[in-house]
């Protein structure tokens, strides 16, 4: 089993150059966020922001704009009602984030439905939450193109792959894959838990050092979705940037940890500029992040 360790991570979130421009780190959609989750589509799209992503659009319920403009001034807005200015904004996209407080009733469904029918070859979609839980209920077929990361908790997962969460060992969490690799051959499961493990369509299965128990509070797993999309929108390759995304969440999380009882997301996306800045300092040999701000 391979590990994801800080020295991988170090690889991969490398300093920027100075020729280049906000197009050059991602054009990331997030689409979620009902009535009633509205904070999932603004923990995700913080921490995009927050986690460096160029441009950043949260496709959402109009109740929760003046919410999103007054917390996150930099992503802009869209109603995700209007399917016909979804499917043009999709298109523009390098990375799509569906699922964070989608919600499952029928227009969350419509929705869902749209983005899949839209998806193309270049793309990454992250797809979280009321998406997967979507998809196991009404059996949608995946997209051909383009590359899914779908990112369960465990009984997401079991939703998806009929895996009750006490069988769900490797070998039939890769079993299950097999199945869905008949739809789409670029599918990356990132199964979150106490111990978060990452299936890479390679075969290979990656293991996260990072985590704690003060992650369990809601919205942790949102916050997850905004870096994957940051990360995958910015670094090299794909596999890498969903590996260090996923090390990335919780490291931050683990510093908390250290004087926090319980780790909240937003605290979490603030503090990833400064874990990313430490990472990329090519002049800190010593390859510590245990500082402390
Ligand atoms: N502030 C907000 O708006 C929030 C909205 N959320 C959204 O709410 C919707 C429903 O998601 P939920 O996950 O809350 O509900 P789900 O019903 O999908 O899953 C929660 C259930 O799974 C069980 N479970 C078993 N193993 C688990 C594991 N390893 N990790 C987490 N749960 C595990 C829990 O005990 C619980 O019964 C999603 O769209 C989600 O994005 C949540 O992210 C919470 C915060
Ligand atoms: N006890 C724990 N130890 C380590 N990581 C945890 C623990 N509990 C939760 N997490 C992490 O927190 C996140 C929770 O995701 P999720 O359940 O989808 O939350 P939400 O949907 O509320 O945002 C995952 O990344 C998971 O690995
Ligand atoms: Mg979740």
């Amino acid at each position: 089993m391979n590990k994801i360790t800080l020295d991988f991570v170090k690889k991969t979130v490398i300093p920027r150059k100075s020729a280049t421009h906000k197009g050059n780190y991602g054009r990331i959609l997030i689409i979620g966020g009902n009535q009633n989750f509205g904070g999932a589509a603004i923990m995700s799209a913080t921490a995009a922001v927050y986690a460096g992503a160029g441009l950043v659009t949260t496709a959402t319920d109009p109740m929760n704009f003046t919410a999103l403009h007054a917390r996150l001034p930099e992503s802009m807005v869209l109603d995700f009602n209007d399917l016909d200015a979804l499917s043009t904004m999709m298109a523009k996209m390098d990375v799509v984030v569906i699922g964070p407080g989608l919600g499952t009733d029928a227009p969350s469904e419509q929705i869902l439905r749209t983005v899949l029918n839209q998806v193309s070859e270049n793309q990454s979609i992250i797809i979280d939450g009321s998406a997967i839980t979507l998809i196991a209920a009404k059996k949608l077929t995946l997209p051909r193109q383009g590359h899914l990361i779908f990112t369960p908790h465990q009984m997401e997962w079991q939703r998806l792959s009929d895996i009750t969460i006490a069988n769900q060992t490797d070998a039939n969490n890769q079993q299950a894959l097999q199945k869905m690799v008949t739809q789409n051959k670029n599918i990356y499961l990132v199964l979150k838990s106490n111990q978060t493990k990452v299936y890479l369509p390679n075969q290979e299965i990656w293991v996260n050092t990072t985590g704690n128990p003060g992650m369990a509070t809601g919205g942790s797993g949102d916050a997850l979705t905004g870096i994957l999309a940051a990360f995958i929108g910015q670094f090299k390759p794909l596999s890498a940037s969903i590996l260090a995304g996923v090390y990335t969440h919780s490291a931050v999380a683990d510093q908390i940890y250290q004087e926090q009882y319980v780790v909240l997301p937003q605290r979490l996306s603030e503090r990833l500029p400064y874990f990313m800045h430490q990472l990329a300092d090519r002049s800190n040999q010593a390859h510590q992040l245990g500082f402390h701000f």
